[in-house]
């Protein structure tokens, strides 16, 4: 589902952060971990397609996206990858269903969602009404609603206590291995590692 190799990227003026190869197949979980600065989140954005990478490849779900031009790599995104940051990033004005249609407008399959991720009845609320750990539920929920092959979460736990950061990661693990995504999770939060077996670490 998810493999990569030879990955590189090379800031304007900076080192060039070169990547260990990595693979995750569907329904399965690949953690990243690794301290500040070691280069997590140019790796979630290389992944992603949000960066283009100065060397090697990415390929997802059989689609080499570092040759997609920016176009054809957004409507891939779109179709195909969920993300799942630390700040959820709601918009505040619009309750949580509002926001979670704005993903895609499903109300069957948000309904679905809301109900295996326990935010039924949090979906009227207005996002700043939400504890964090809700807020990720329902980040989780918005990533899952396009049903995406690969599923990458960046820090999803960060800002949780030790009870709803096991919470979240089982749910978001659950998740992915239901719906068949592969999901991999980029973190400094060593919590996670008693979770998950399949780790890489960046140095
Ligand atoms: N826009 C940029 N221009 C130049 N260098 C950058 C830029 N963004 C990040 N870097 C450098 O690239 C390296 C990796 O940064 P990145 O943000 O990917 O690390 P990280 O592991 O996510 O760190 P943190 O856990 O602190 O968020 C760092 O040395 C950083 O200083």
């Amino acid at each position: 589902m998810l493999y990569t190799r030879n990955l590189a990227y090379a800031y304007p003026n900076g080192r060039t952060l070169r990547f260990p190869d990595m693979e995750c197949a569907e329904g399965n979980v690949l953690l990243i971990t690794g301290g500040s600065g070691v280069g997590k989140t140019t790796l979630l954005h290389l992944l992603a397609g949000l960066l283009k990478p100065s060397g090697g490849e990415v390929q997802v779900a059989g689609t080499a996206i570092q040759s997609l031009k920016s176009g054809a790599m957004d409507a891939f995104r779109g179709k195909h990858i969920g993300i799942i940051y630390q700040q959820s990033h709601f918009i505040a004005a619009l309750s949580v269903k509002e926001n979670l249609l704005l993903a895609k407008k499903d109300h069957t399959r948000l309904l679905e969602l809301s109900q295996k991720l326990g935010i039924q009845s949090l979906l009227h609320k207005k996002p700043t009404q939400l504890s964090q750990g809700e807020q990720q539920r329902a980040s989780i929920t918005r990533a899952l609603i396009q049903s995406p092959q690969l599923l990458l979460a960046d820090e999803p736990t960060a800002s949780l206590d030790d009870d709803n950061c096991i919470a979240v990661a089982k749910l978001l693990a659950a998740q992915a291995a239901e719906q068949k995504a592969a999901l991999l999770i980029v973190t400094h939060d060593n919590r996670l590692k008693q979770l998950f077996a399949n780790h890489i670490t960046l140095s």
